[in-house]
């Protein structure tokens, strides 16, 4: 589909099979006799002819390229009779009829010569050339010398680097005076990295790690415009040869994508109607049916006709992920709890095919109209807009079959998209996003059905926002981690520096954009077993367990270096994953109400005096009309 852009560069790979076994070509004595050249020839190949006629006459010498001579030279060649079919194949081209081939033999071999900067032929080969083919050789002989040069600055670089010495105090602070030098901080970057990659080897007498990962974190803080804190929050995030990857992924735009309206047309027609307006694209990967990848465009992606009437969003490729885990059925009842602008909203509607019953939720009133617009353009008609703080809807609405809680975030896995964040994230507000996220998660749980699932998505790749949190939420709740159905992604963290969390949470997926070439993201879905509350949930500390040995190896996943942080009878809930009941109390505050996936719109006109909600297409009486 579309017009595929063939990034594969094919090169000649030499001789086929066929030309391979051919023996070079042996021609009667008469024919190899040379001939004069035709009145057809030009004054130069006239002349290169004649040269090559007082060659084999023996009346002139001829140069050979320096490589070609070697290849003479070499014994095994010669031997197999080799270099003496190459010679005889190209003496036959030389005097042959094609004057094409005879130039390009010869149009070879005086740069050979050139190089070696002889005299005699070659000089007469230089008057006879012209200023292009000079340039050229000039070029050539420039471009071979910056290459030995470069070779050599790459092997003093490789010894230097064994070597390497971090500035002095007093040096780094006569560098803080001035300007940051990039190329500087480029080249000490690579050899800190170089050095912490093999640091029994290559470190510095005297020089601890820390030394050279405080270097480090200030250089790149510098090179890539971060603030300590977050670079030191990705340094604890990924090993150091990836973390260069991420920061530099971050500087570069991820690839534009769109996700076709399948409620109003099909990717196929969608594609074809954009080509027709110049759209260079391509469908996203085999992952996804709806999602095209936008190379190029002679319109705006965002303004054409197709746009207007709702037939594609502009979504970025992970923001598929969350809504693909949650897989919502027709017919189900869905929560979308920070569902503003409503992007995953409206694919969710889609894979529901307008039936069933969408609850489209965001705490930001005006964030909320996006979601209104939205919906309207894309055609949903089983949707209502609701402006709640999360953390209030179980005591309003429950029963859910699927609950999307795509999570209010820190951005780390957009920077590309806001580099703001690079400088205005700081502990406190990832400490504020968690713990929101926690009281969202527990929110979003006591919403769902039993057996029904939770997705929980960020768009930040920081484990306290994303793992940390799915913990918190094993511990408080009767739930479990499930598989998320996605083809793709690194699996969750299930220790994190001296943290260690449910074995379960691996299942978790993140992505990012050094390795995915899409937005940092993290997707869990998790499935209720049931409405009980762990007993201990109370007294469980937010904190995850810790390992006892800081020194314990990054490998040792063994049950003995785990410490589950928690008090007198938790283990209830380590069960849960084994699908067994924990130790459980009757939550006093909620009162349970099982609605079989059919909402009970009661609950809304109780409160419809409080609710700020939008119908859209249907009334909120009594369950939607399902089509199948
Ligand atoms: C990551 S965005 C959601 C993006 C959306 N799911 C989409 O795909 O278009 C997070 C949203 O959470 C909303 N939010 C923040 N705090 C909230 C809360 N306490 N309850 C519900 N929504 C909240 C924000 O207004 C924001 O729109």
């Amino acid at each position: 589909m579309g017009r595929k852009g063939n990034f594969v560069e094919k090169t000649p790979s030499g001789p086929g099979r066929k030309a391979k076994k051919q023996k070079p070509p042996t021609l009667p004595d008469h024919l190899k006799e040379v001939k004069e050249p035709r009145e057809t020839l030009g004054r130069r190949s006239q002349k290169r002819a004649a040269k090559r006629s007082a060659v084999k006459a023996g009346t002139a010498t001829r140069k050979k390229p320096a490589k070609k001579n070697k290849a003479v030279n070499d014994e095994s060649l010669d031997s197999e009779g080799m270099s003496d079919d190459d010679g005889e194949r190209k003496q036959l081209f030389d005097d042959g009829d094609s004057d094409n081939m005879g130039e390009q033999s010869e149009d070879d071999e005086p740069l050979d010569d050139n190089f070696k900067g002889s005299s005699g032929d070659s000089s007469n080969d230089d008057e006879e050339e012209l200023p292009i083919e000079k340039k050229s050789k000039q070029l050539k002989l420039k471009k071979q010398q910056e290459d030995d040069l470069g070779e050599k600055e790459l092997l003093m670089n490789i010894q230097q680097s064994e070597k390497y010495t971090l500035p002095s105090g007093e040096e780094i602070e006569k560098e803080l005076l001035l300007p940051p030098d990039l190329t500087i901080l480029k080249s000490r970057i690579k050899e800190v990295v170089g050095v912490l990659s093999d640091f029994t080897i290559k470190r510095e007498e005297g020089r601890d790690r820390i030394d050279y990962l405080d270097q480090l974190r200030r250089d790149l803080c510098t090179y890539y415009s971060y603030n300590d804190f977050l670079m030191g929050a990705f340094m604890e995030t990924f090993p150091l040869g990836e973390l260069i990857d991420f920061l530099e992924a971050n500087e570069t735009p991820r690839p534009m994508t769109i996700r076709t309206n399948t409620l109003k047309t099909r990717r196929r027609d969608l594609a074809q109607a954009l080509i027709n307006r110049g759209v260079n694209l391509d469908p996203i990967g085999k992952w996804s049916k709806v999602g095209l990848v936008i190379y190029n465009s002679q319109v705006p992606v965002g303004a054409t006709p197709e746009y207007l009437a709702g037939h594609y969003i502009l979504q970025g490729a992970s923001s598929f992920l969350p809504v693909m885990a949650l897989a919502p059925q027709e017919g189900d009842k869905v929560l979308d709890m920070s569902a503003a602008p409503g992007g995953k909203t409206s694919h969710i509607a889609a894979l529901m095919k307008n039936t069933g019953m969408l609850f489209a939720n965001d705490a930001n009133p005006e964030r909320a109209k996006a979601v209104v617009g939205n919906l309207h353009r894309l055609g949903v008609t089983n949707a209502v807009v609701m402006t709640y703080d999360g953390k209030v809807l179980p005591k309003m609405s429950r029963g859910y079959n699927r609950v999307l809680l795509d999570a209010p975030c820190s951005g780390t896995g957009v920077i590309s998209k806001d580099p703001s964040a690079k400088t205005s994230k700081d502990s406190k507000d990832i400490n504020r996003c968690s713990h929101l996220q926690k009281e969202l998660i527990l929110a979003a749980i006591d919403c769902a059905d039993e057996g029904g699932y939770i997705v929980y998505s960020t768009c930040s790749v920081l484990v306290q926002e994303n793992e940390w949190v799915v913990d918190y939420a094993l511990k408080k709740r009767h739930v479990k981690v499930v598989d998320t159905g996605l083809e793709f992604g690194r699996e969750g963290f299930p220790r994190f520096q001296k943290l260690v969390f449910h074995p379960s949470v691996k299942l978790s997926r993140r992505f990012y954009p050094h390795t995915h070439n899409m937005d940092g993201f993290f997707v869990a879905k998790l499935k209720k077993i049931s409405n009980n509350i762990p007993s201990t949930a109370e007294e469980i500390e937010e904190e995850p367990a810790e390992e006892k040995n800081s020194n314990d190896s990054d490998d040792d996943t063994s049950a003995k270096s785990r410490r589950m942080k928690r008090k007198k009878g938790s283990k209830a809930n380590d069960s849960n994953n084994k699908n067994s009941n924990p130790k459980i109390k009757k939550g006093n505050d909620v009162k349970e109400e099982k609605t079989n996936g059919v909402a009970k719109t009661g609950i809304l006109k109780k409160k419809a005096g409080n609710l700020k909600k939008k119908v859209f297409g249907k009334k909120m009486k009594g369950p939607m009309k399902q089509r199948k």
